[in-house]
Parts: structure tokens; C-alpha cells; sequence
């Protein structure tokens, strides 16, 4: 296999879970994040684990965690996994140590990250990027991949040197020419990151629950209103066709656990990324995931009521940590959606 440099920026959940799959197929890869990660690294192996049974134990050596941006000297790729808040900053620390057409792919949520680092990175071929399945922090230094799902990034040839390191750590890439769609059709699974966020509880509890699925249908359905009238096609990222996914969230609870088994089958564990920086009193994604229904739908000359409230009620949650039951956040998000409506809709 070609020799291929792997910088991973942001040695967080997705970055080290990707990290210690490339570590366990013999890559040659360093991670780049904070000291107190460095720290948790001396002290005990990186391990990654997955729902299928995989596991891998990997001690890092003194080259493979930095804690600066120099260590990108000579990358042949670059994997940016920070949160959207920490993009741009991410970029410009990474700009000085990038030869210039360095593929740099942006494996984060939200539609707009993969622009903005570019902006950062004016040198470099920013990529966008898909992680479809989800990773907890179970303990420090062990990350746990809970549910189904390959990575996507956008198609380009100087990825191809990479591509076979991915495939041998059991972590196919799949090459698309269509990022914008997946990439809402992504952000539509992530609507339910507020809403687990703001319930409190894991996801399967919360999806088990239809007063938090009815809502999570409600900003669907507005999203795919939007996205129809962009003209934006939608696409299939579960097993579930996504356009049918609000349907399905509006079932009795007794037919939605038959229909959804394969749905539910998500480690008990398992919560959204944005629970996660909640918990941690970190501010959250939601300005560049509901917030990016409500930017399309200005753009549009529209409204986004479900998610510009969602958004407010995530910021809100920032500073009270109140949890909201099912019934509190269907009403809240109901009326948001009804005081939107003209009168006599
Ligand atoms: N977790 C999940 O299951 C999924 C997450 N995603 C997406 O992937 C992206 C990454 O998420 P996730 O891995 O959960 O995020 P994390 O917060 O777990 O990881 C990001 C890490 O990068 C660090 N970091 C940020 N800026 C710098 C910097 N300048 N230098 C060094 N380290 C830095 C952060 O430290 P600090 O916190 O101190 O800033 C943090 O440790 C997000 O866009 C998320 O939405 C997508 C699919 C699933
Ligand atoms: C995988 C999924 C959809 C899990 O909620 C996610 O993207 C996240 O937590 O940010």
C-alpha cells in the first residue's frame, strides 16, 4: 500500500475512534488534541470498540498524539473532527503547516463546515464529509461506535493513496458526487440531536417515547418542505427511506417498536454528540444544524418555526440544564409551529 500520512485534528470521539481503527490496520497516523487527552494517552491504550464486537487496544508512542498544529508538517491527508463552533480556529491553525493541495476532508455534522474551512484553508482541497454511526466516550481513552452506518466524502482522486488504510481498518469511505444531499439528508437524522439532548435520556429511551419522535417528525417535515422547494434531492442513509422517516416517528409507540426494531437497535448507552456537549457545559452544534434549516428557509423567503424554537430551547438548555418530558417539548415545539401558522391555516 502507498505510504500515506494521516492527520487527525481533534482527538475527541469521532477522531479518536477513526484514529485507533487506522492504528489497529497499521496506518501511520497522528492525532492532534487537547493535553488533557495527551494525559488520559500516557496513562492507559487507546481503545476503540464497536456494537459488532470489535476491539482494538493501541498504546500511542510519543509521535502519534501532539497537542499543536506543527505536527501536520507533511500530511498527506488531514481528517478535521472538531465541533463547528471550533472550525475556523482549526483551519487557521492548520494553515501554516499544509503544503498546498493537501486533501483535508471535514468529517463533521451540519451543511456549512467544509465551506468555512476552506476559507481557512485557502491552499488546501477541503473535502466534504459524512460519519454517519455514532461514538461515546465511554470511559477516558475508550470509545465505543453504537450504531450502523460507512463514511462518505466528496469524490476526488488525491484521496486515493487513503482510501485502501480506510478499507483495511474495517472503516469503508465511500467516494460521492453528491455532498449537498448527503449532507441534509444527514442533517434530517440529526434533528433528533436537540431533542435528545434537551429529554435528558439515552437514545433508544427517547425514541421509544412518541411525544419526542412527534417532534423530531415535525422539524423533518419542515426541513423536507424547505429542501423540496431548494430542490435539493433527499437520499437514503438507514435502512428506513428518509422521506418516510416522520411517518414512521408518528406511530403508536406498540407499532413503531415492531416496525423499528433494526432502528432501535442502538446500545442502550448510546446518546446524541449533542447531549454529550450539554453534559460537558459545552456550547452546543445546534446553530449549524437546526440553525441551518432556519438560514435555508430565510433564503427562501420562508420560515422555520419547529427549528428556529428548537434552537432557542437547546441555547436556553446551555444555561438551565432543565430537561424537558415528552409532553412539555411536544407542546412547546406544537405552539411555536401553530403561532407561525397565517391565520386561519
Ligand atoms: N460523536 C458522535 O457520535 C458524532 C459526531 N459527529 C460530528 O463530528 C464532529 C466531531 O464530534 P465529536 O468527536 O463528538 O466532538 P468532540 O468534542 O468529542 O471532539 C472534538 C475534540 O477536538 C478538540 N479540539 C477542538 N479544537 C481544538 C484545537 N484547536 N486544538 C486541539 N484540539 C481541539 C476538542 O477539545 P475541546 O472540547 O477542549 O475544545 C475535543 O476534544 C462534530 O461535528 C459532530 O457533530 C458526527 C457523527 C457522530
Ligand atoms: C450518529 C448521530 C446521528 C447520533 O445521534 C450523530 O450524528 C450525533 O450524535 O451527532
Amino acid at each position: 500500500m502507498t505510504p500515506c500520512k494521516i492527520i487527525i485534528f481533534g482527538a475527541g470521539s469521532i477522531g479518536c475512534y477513526i484514529g485507533a481503527r487506522l492504528l489497529s490496520a497499521g496506518a501511520d497516523v497522528t492525532l492532534i488534541g487537547r493535553p488533557r487527552m495527551q494525559a488520559v494517552l500516557q496513562q492507559q491504550p487507546l481503545v476503540a470498540t464497536d456494537y459488532q464486537g470489535f476491539r482494538a487496544e493501541t498504546w500511542l508512542n510519543e509521535g502519534q498524539y501532539a497537542t499543536t498544529a506543527e505536527a501536520a508538517a507533511g500530511a498527506d491527508l488531514v481528517l478535521v473532527t472538531v465541533k463547528s463552533a471550533a472550525t475556523e480556529e482549526a483551519g487557521q491553525q492548520l494553515a501554516p503547516h499544509l503544503r498546498p493541495g493537501t486533501p483535508v476532508i471535514s468529517f463533521q455534522n451540519g451543511i456549512s463546515n467544509a465551506e468555512r474551512l476552506q476559507q481557512a484553508l485557502p491552499e488546501a482541497r477541503v473535502l466534504a464529509g459524512m460519519v454517519p454511526f455514532n461514538v461515546l466516550q465511554q470511559h477516558p481513552g475508550h470509545f465505543h461506535h453504537g450504531t450502523e452506518g460507512h463514511l462518505m466524502a466528496a469524490s476526488h482522486p488525491s484521496l486515493g493513496p487513503a482510501l485502501p488504510w480506510f478499507a483495511n481498518a474495517g472503516l469503508a469511505l465511500e467516494m460521492r458526487d453528491d455532498m449537498p444531499s448527503v449532507m441534509w439528508s444527514k442533517l434530517l437524522l440529526n434533528l433528533n440531536n436537540p431533542i435528545n439532548a434537551l429529554s435528558g435520556v439515552p437514545l433508544v429511551e427517547e425514541l421509544s417515547q412518541r411525544g419526542y419522535r412527534r417532534c423530531l417528525a415535525q422539524a423533518q417535515d419542515e426541513t423536507i418542505r424547505l429542501l423540496d422547494a431548494a430542490g435539493i434531492p433527499i437520499i437514503n442513509l438507514t435502512g428506513v427511506p428518509t422521506r418516510f422517516i416522520p411517518k414512521l416517528m408518528r406511530l403508536p409507540d406498540w407499532l413503531f417498536t415492531r416496525l423499528a426494531r433494526k432502528m432501535l437497535t442502538i446500545d442502550p448507552v448510546a446518546r446524541s454528540s449533542m447531549w454529550e456537549d450539554l453534559e460537558a457545559g459545552r456550547p452546543t452544534e445546534v446553530d449549524w444544524i437546526n440553525g441551518e434549516v432556519v438560514r435555508l428557509a430565510q433564503s427562501l423567503g420562508r420560515t422555520a418555526p419547529v427549528n428556529a424554537r428548537l434552537t432557542q430551547l437547546v441555547h436556553q438548555c446551555e444555561v438551565s440544564r432543565q430537561a424537558w418530558t415528552a409532553k412539555e417539548l411536544q407542546w412547546a415545539v406544537s405552539l411555536a409551529a401553530r403561532e407561525d401558522a397565517p391565520e386561519g391555516r
